[in-house]
């Protein structure tokens, strides 16, 4: 009886924004949404569960500090999957009565804004069902349990949460629109410009929307539906300057709704409103759309573009935000790109103030969950 596994799960970046629940416990959104999904080798939770008769109790270990493990969230997950196990009589009785031990990682930040709850929770659900030998189940409804996004981090490439319009939330899950084979051109920048935890989270700031927001009734009825068609098929054409318009759009919108709730949730500062007009003025000036933004619940940038212009907007971003930092290898983190050494064109764009940034993480389009050997 194998009683230990080890597997890691992606980060997802959404381009089309989930931001409201119409079911609190359940985690059922008003809205469908639509993310990318990052490669491992740069950004992932690490989780390691093993079930044992000598266990006296439940643990959980988040980057080498305990947690409680009798968070709501938890074991709502730890239930579903050992619910499902002894349905699919898929394992053995004695395992299941064991307690278990979770040892978890990021390698990145972790609760500001880079989406580490959706990596997080989509570890723990699959390192579960791998552990309880649920091997080709729908597990995304149970992810779903932990954290809202983490649905769609168990699977690869593009996913849609469909919000489903059951009341039970049976049909509320991720499905794969593309795999990550699709279009691998598309590289992503992480722009972090603060990664200490944030204020607002997630979660509470979601709920204060829905209650006092007048325009997320407006973007849920009128605006999402039509965007999800919409990057669908801009994904299937792998239409870079319409999936970068739509990705833009849906940021903007879903901030102008964090400002529309009252009291507001800011989580752009000053250096994020920069981002987004020097990639304005920036694809205006190149004459076509070469780099896309999106910013979630905090400041950091997630930009989107196509493999050839990474060289080139890397230079433009150490450009217009210089660092003391840029020649090291602290700096620019992730899959390594080289630099320009050419002289640029720039000199028309303004820098701004110095050490804006934190640091860059260069990854791509990747694949879901996956066992570590
Ligand atoms: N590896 C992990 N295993 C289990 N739970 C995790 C893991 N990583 C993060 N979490 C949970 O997710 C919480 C952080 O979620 P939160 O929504 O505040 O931030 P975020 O996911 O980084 O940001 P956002 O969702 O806005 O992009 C942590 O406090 C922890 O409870
Ligand atoms: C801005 C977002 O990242 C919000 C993510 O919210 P969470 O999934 O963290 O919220 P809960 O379901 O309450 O855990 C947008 C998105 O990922 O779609």
């Amino acid at each position: 009886m194998q009683n230990s596994v080890t597997v890691i799960a992606p980060v997802n970046i959404a381009v089309i924004k989930y931001w409201g629940k119409r079911n609190e416990s359940l985690i059922l959104p008003i809205n469908d949404s639509l993310s990318v999904t990052l490669s491992t080798a740069d950004l992932c939770s690490k989780t390691t569960i093993s079930a044992d008769p000598s266990y006296e109790s439940n643990q959980i270990i988040l980057n080498g500090k305990e947690e409680n493990f009798e968070n709501e969230r938890i074991l709502r997950c730890f239930e579903m999957i050992k619910q499902r196990a002894l349905e699919a009589e898929s394992c053995p009785k004695e395992l299941l009565d064991c307690k278990i031990h979770v040892d978890s990682e990021n390698n990145f930040p972790t609760a500001a804004g880079l989406a580490s709850s959706a990596s997080g929770y989509a570890c723990l659900v699959y390192g579960m069902a791998q552990l309880y030998s649920l091997k080709k189940q729908e597990i995304s409804d149970i992810a779903r349990m932990g954290s809202g996004s983490a649905c769609r981090s168990i699977y690869g490439g593009f996913v849609q949460w469909q919000k489903g319009v059951e009341l039970d939330g049976n049909d509320s899950m991720a499905v794969q629109i593309a795999p990550a084979s699709h279009w691998p051109d598309l590289n992503v920048l992480i722009l972090v410009v603060n990664d200490s935890k944030k204020k607002v989270g997630s979660t509470s700031g979601m709920a204060r929307s829905v209650v006092t927001s007048e325009l997320i009734k407006y973007r849920v009825e009128k605006c999402v539906p039509q965007r999800i068609h919409s990057i669908t098929q801009a994904i299937k054409d792998r239409d870079f300057p319409k999936f970068a318009e739509l990705t833009m759009r849906d940021s903007n919108q879903f901030h102008a709704i964090c400002l529309d709730t009252f009291p507001p949730c800011v989580y752009m500062n000053d250096v994020s409103h920069a981002i987004v007009s020097y990639i304005h003025e920036f694809n205006k000036n190149e004459g076509e759309t070469k780099v896309a933004y999106t910013f979630d619940a905090g400041p950091n940038a997630c930009l989107y573009l196509p493999e050839k212009y990474v060289k080139r907007v890397l230079s433009f971003i150490n450009h217009v935000f210089p660092n003391d930092n840029q020649e090291s290898v602290e700096y620019i983190r992730g899959t390594p790109v080289e630099l320009e050494n050419e002289e640029n064109d720039f000199s028309q764009y303004i820098p701004y103030a110095k050490n804006s940034l934190k640091y860059i993480i260069h990854t791509k389009v990747g694949d879901g969950p996956s066992i570590v050997e």
